[in-house]
């Protein structure tokens, strides 16, 4: 019996863009199948077994993290704001005590990210609902709303008067460092019956990575057109979301996980555990 074809993640959200947007899926035909999916689906699905590598919420790495190992080099980052994960709220974020929070079913890690910022790191106590992300419905009855994504890009664009907050910026105040939102997961058993495709993969990824970073004016031209905005919005995003997984996003991520740990988010603070790329190039920019 011929082996099943490899299942790759892909997030359906502008932010990952980079990594994909050179790839060469001519390497791939008969040999890999690309998934688009919002982060939680493919965090369930990695956890299912059902997609065997691909970007996922960091918070769900560290759920799954005897199962998984992930690939270095990528990632999905910011070091202040990230410009698409904001809180919506019709008060000023020191007045929400008591609040009522609408949170979007599409995350794991900001959901867990707002509860450090708000509870651990000012003392707040909150209700919260989880909902679809539609920032009208989710406004209706509560007094906040946390979108992520192109829901968020889309939602902060029509000027609604409420009071925005970015998570990547919150967090980095507060501590100091940058912030990872995603990683590139590697379900283990993959590693055994995939190695040479993984590589392969890896490759690409990096060298779509580094061309976009290089010059982002293709993935620039290709959001404003599907998405809208202004040009310059999109320069702006595309130049400030980090992709390569530095040592410095790493102790970011690893301090997180002891912030989501000690809320008892996490049964204990987890460490980053990469893919062993024995012969692998790394490609980074950094
Ligand atoms: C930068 C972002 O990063 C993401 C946030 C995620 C989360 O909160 O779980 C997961 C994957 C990424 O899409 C974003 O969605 O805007």
């Amino acid at each position: 019996m011929s082996k099943r074809q490899l299942q790759v993640g892909q997030i359906l959200y502008t932010n990952t863009l980079p990594v994909y947007f050179y790839v060469n899926l001519d390497r791939f035909l008969g040999k890999a199948d690309f998934i688009q999916q919002y982060p939680a689906q493919l965090n369930k699905a990695m956890a299912d077994g059902i997609i065997d590598v691909g970007p996922i919420s960091s918070f769900s790495y560290a759920e799954h993290e005897d199962q998984y190992v992930l690939m270095p080099d990528v990632c999905v980052g910011a070091k202040g704001p990230v410009g698409s994960i904001f809180l919506f709220s019709k008060r000023p974020i020191d007045q929400l005590d008591q609040a009522r929070i609408a949170l979007t079913n599409t995350s794991a890690t900001s959901v867990n990210l707002l509860r450090v910022i708000l509870e651990k790191f000012k003392g707040m106590s909150l209700e919260y609902t989880t909902m679809r992300p539609d920032i009208k419905s989710m406004m209706e009855e509560h007094d906040a709303a946390l979108l992520i994504g192109d829901e968020a890009i889309l939602a902060r664009q029509q000027d609604l008067g409420y009071y925005v907050y970015d998570l990547g910026q919150l967090w980095y105040e507060h501590t100091g460092y940058p912030m990872t939102f995603a990683v590139w997961a590697i379900r283990r058993e993959a590693v055994e019956t995939h190695g040479k495709l993984l590589h392969q993969l890896h490759e690409e990824f990096v060298r779509s990575k580094n061309k976009s970073h290089a010059d982002c004016s293709e993935i620039v031209q290709y959001a404003h057109q599907h998405f809208g905005g202004d040009v310059s919005f999109w320069e702006g995003y595309f130049t400030g979301l980090i992709h390569d997984f530095t040592q410095e996003q790493i102790m970011g991520l690893e301090h997180y996980y002891a912030c989501t740990a000690d809320l008892g988010l996490l049964p204990k603070p987890v460490k980053v555990a990469f893919w062993a790329t024995d012969n692998i190039t790394t490609m980074s920019t950094s």
